[in-house]
């Protein structure tokens, strides 16, 4: 049975429908990457499984239950979590209260003692052992990722939404962030990531969806869709596939 599943999925602005009638599922324990150019509607697309934005039409469902109309902390009661293309970090607190705040406010809160232990346990998954006590506003950009990915996993997702987690990193902590959603893929988690590197798109995904002006273009395994004539008119262009 699917994880996943978006029936139709519409979100309209006023004039402007970002995202037309998107469908697509996905299994338990896959990553996918979610692709397209910029403005083609994968943000909003996470926005609305999160629940940071209603659907305009269509339905989203996790583990067979609908969880579109959900408000986001309800969604993420549920078991969906997601990073921010701009890091949302409390800057003037430690990392450990950072990671604190998503154990405090999760379904299953935890506090004191089996807090600080889950802290270092989560910490040191993302590479950041050890680090608690360090003000939030010290970390350098990927470090300030990982934090954000700690929060994430601190909600114990059985879906996890990666809003180009991989963006703006150089060649070396770039391998260091496919290293670590590896690990994470490698763990069972089912992932749902937008992104424009490809190194690390070919690196991550078994199977891509491209989105163009709203509407879903291609889906499949990854070299299939990566060389779709479509996907190469629309976004890759020529040197990148
Ligand atoms: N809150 C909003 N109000 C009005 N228009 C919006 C809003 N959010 C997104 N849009 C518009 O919806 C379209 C899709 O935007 P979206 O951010 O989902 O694209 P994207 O594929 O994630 O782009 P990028 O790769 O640049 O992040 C764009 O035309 C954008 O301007």
């Amino acid at each position: 049975m699917s994880l996943l599943s978006l029936k139709s999925v519409t979100k309209r602005f006023g004039g402007l429908t970002a995202v037309n009638g998107l469908s697509f599922d996905l299994v338990a324990g896959e990553t996918v990457g979610l692709l397209g150019p910029n403005g083609s509607g994968k943000t909003t697309a996470l926005n609305m499984i999160s629940g940071y934005l209603p659907v305009s039409d269509g339905s989203v469902a996790l583990g067979g239950d609908t969880i579109s109309g959900l408000s986001p902390d309800r969604i993420a009661h549920k078991g969906v979590a997601r990073t921010f293309q701009l890091v949302r970090a409390l800057p003037s607190l430690s990392v450990g209260e950072n990671v604190l705040a998503a154990l405090a406010f999760r379904r299953n809160p935890l506090w004191g003692r089996d807090a600080e232990v889950r802290i270092e346990t989560l910490l040191a998954q993302v590479g950041l052992a050890g680090r608690a006590r360090q003000p939030a506003d010290s970390l350098t950009y990927i470090d300030l990722k990982r934090m954000e990915l700690a929060r994430a996993l601190a909600t114990e997702p059985s879906l996890l939404l990666l809003d180009e987690w991989l963006a703006g990193l150089n060649p070396t902590e770039l391998r260091a962030g496919i290293d670590l959603i590896t690990s994470l893929r490698e763990s069972g988690m089912t992932i749902l990531l937008v992104e424009h590197v490809m190194d690390a798109v070919r690196a991550l995904c078994s199977r891509c969806i491209v989105m163009n002006t709203g509407t879903k273009i291609a889906d499949g395994p990854t070299a299939d869709v990566l060389s779709d004539p479509e996907v190469v008119r629309a976004y890759l262009g020529v040197e990148d596939a």
